[in-house]
């Protein structure tokens, strides 16, 4: 065991790739404040110590934290030494990374063999980019691709419109993949386009929506970190990024993190790579349930917007001035959460927001029974500044949501891909829930 422990990590190191073998997901149950912030004590560490899945939110939920394998002992300990209860929720990380790659190469055998795209399978950045050329050719009449901007390594940021006409009409925006780990948002994303254009003329809440507004969907909106889970592709002259220690150091020949979360921006003087884009908007921008230490995961830039990645966002949908909703993406945990994260303060639409996302999770438990639960993002979850959908709200974008889809922490970021279209398909009748509500009650 010790011996494939040791050539496997070697084989995948001499590859670039973060290995994961040894690593393992724990899940712990703290019981008071004092515990919670004893978790919080290990985060961004050099040499990290964890990785939170789940970060420390309140007593009544569990915290799932990867621990590298070279850690897990003193990790143990300290829980142990501070009564902390754990459980083991994955045993051995790289276990399930190489069913994952094993999939994913099955499936692209076939796709090349029958030249056709699977909606139950994860795919790399440049199938997805490809995907998108085929699949707005193919359906003209309603679909285009926008780009909005460049990356930090400055790959394209691809957004497809769904239209049937008319001039800047009232819209929807959806994005999924702005956390590059959260493989199975992307996944949900290319399946509700799909469900768009074959839905249009046959579901009629659906035609009603595109017959007056537009919906705008962007799915890989963080390219340079969802490449980085993938590849073996750097980008020429891009600096090479940290290792699987969550960005500690910059690492050169480390061309690959499957957990990798944030973008890849890198600045004189830094000695982590990324901003969380989860964290780097300006409403609430540095508050609580945000981090300045660059190498923390939910590190929030220097400054808000500093990252392209955020900047074409809030450029287009500023400079677009008829975006109704904004709906973002994320993984895991199945949740349905609107404004705010950055203050325990009601929104002023709160008692509309809270009755939507209660018959959208609704409307998403009637297909395959999974529950949701529904709330503000810092009473619900944990206290988070700088997010997406504050920064919408307060912009005026009423029905702001943010989802967290499959699955409460079997697998985690790790979903398998036969939960893709069963999670695609519960998601897609949670957003026609808030579409239709946008469109009946315009504002
Ligand atoms: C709105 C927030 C709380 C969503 C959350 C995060 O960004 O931490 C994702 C689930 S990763
Ligand atoms: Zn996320």
């Amino acid at each position: 065991r010790w011996t494939l422990l040791v050539c496997s990590f070697f084989l995948a190191s001499a590859l670039g790739q973060m290995n994961f073998t040894g690593d393992q997901v724990l899940r712990v149950l703290a019981k008071n404040d004092k515990q919670l912030s004893l978790l919080r004590d290990l985060e961004g560490l050099k040499p990290l110590k964890v990785d939170f899945w789940r970060g420390p939110a309140r007593p009544s939920l569990p915290v799932d934290m990867r621990v590298p394998y070279s850690e897990l002992k003193d990790v143990k300990e300290y829980l142990e030494s501070h009564g902390l209860a754990y459980s083991i929720m994955i045993k051995d990380i790289q276990v399930l990374l190489d069913q994952e790659r094993e999939a994913m190469a099955k499936s692209r055998r076939l796709e090349r063999s029958t030249s056709s795209f699977s909606y139950s399978s994860y795919h790399t950045l440049e199938e997805i980019y490809s995907w998108i050329d085929s699949f707005v050719t193919e359906h003209a009449n309603i679909v285009s691709k926008i780009q909005i901007g460049q990356s930090f390594e400055n790959r394209s940021i691809l957004v497809l419109k769904f239209s049937t006409g008319g001039f800047q009409r009232q819209a929807i925006w959806i994005d999924t993949g702005i956390h590059s780990r959260e493989w199975i948002t992307h996944a949900t994303g290319i399946w509700t386009a799909d469900k768009i254009v074959s839905e249009y003329g046959k579901d009629c809440i659906l035609t009603n929506i595109l017959d007056t507004m537009d919906i705008f969907l962007e799915i890989v909106s963080n390219p340079d970190g969802f490449a980085f889970t993938h590849s073996m592709a750097r980008m020429s002259g891009a600096p090479t990024s940290g290792n699987g220690l969550s960005n500690q150091v910059i690492h050169p020949g480390l061309s690959q993190n499957r957990l990798w979360r944030k973008n890849k921006s890198s600045r004189p003087g830094v000695a982590c790579i990324g901003v969380d884009l989860n964290r780097n908007w300006k409403s609430g921008f540095g508050g609580n349930g945000s981090n300045d230490n660059p190498c923390s995961e939910t590190y929030h830039g220097p400054y808000p917007h500093s990252e392209p990645e955020v900047s074409a966002i809030v450029k287009f949908i500023t400079d677009h001035r008829n975006i109704k909703a904004l709906i973002s993406i994320h993984s895991y945990s199945q949740m349905l959460m609107y404004p705010y994260g950055y203050s325990l303060e009601p929104v002023s639409s709160k008692e509309e927001l809270c009755n939507l996302s209660k018959s959208a999770a609704q409307a998403l438990y009637k297909v395959h029974g999974m529950q949701y639960t529904y709330g503000s993002i810092s009473t619900t979850l944990y206290m988070a500044s700088g997010v997406t959908v504050d920064w919408a709200y307060d912009s005026g974008i009423k029905y702001s949501f943010s989802f967290e889809l499959r699955d409460t922490g079997q697998y985690g970021f790790l979903l398998p891909a036969t939960q893709i279209i069963p999670t695609a398909q519960e998601t897609w009748m949670a957003i026609r829930t808030i579409m239709i509500h946008t469109l009946n009650h315009p504002y």
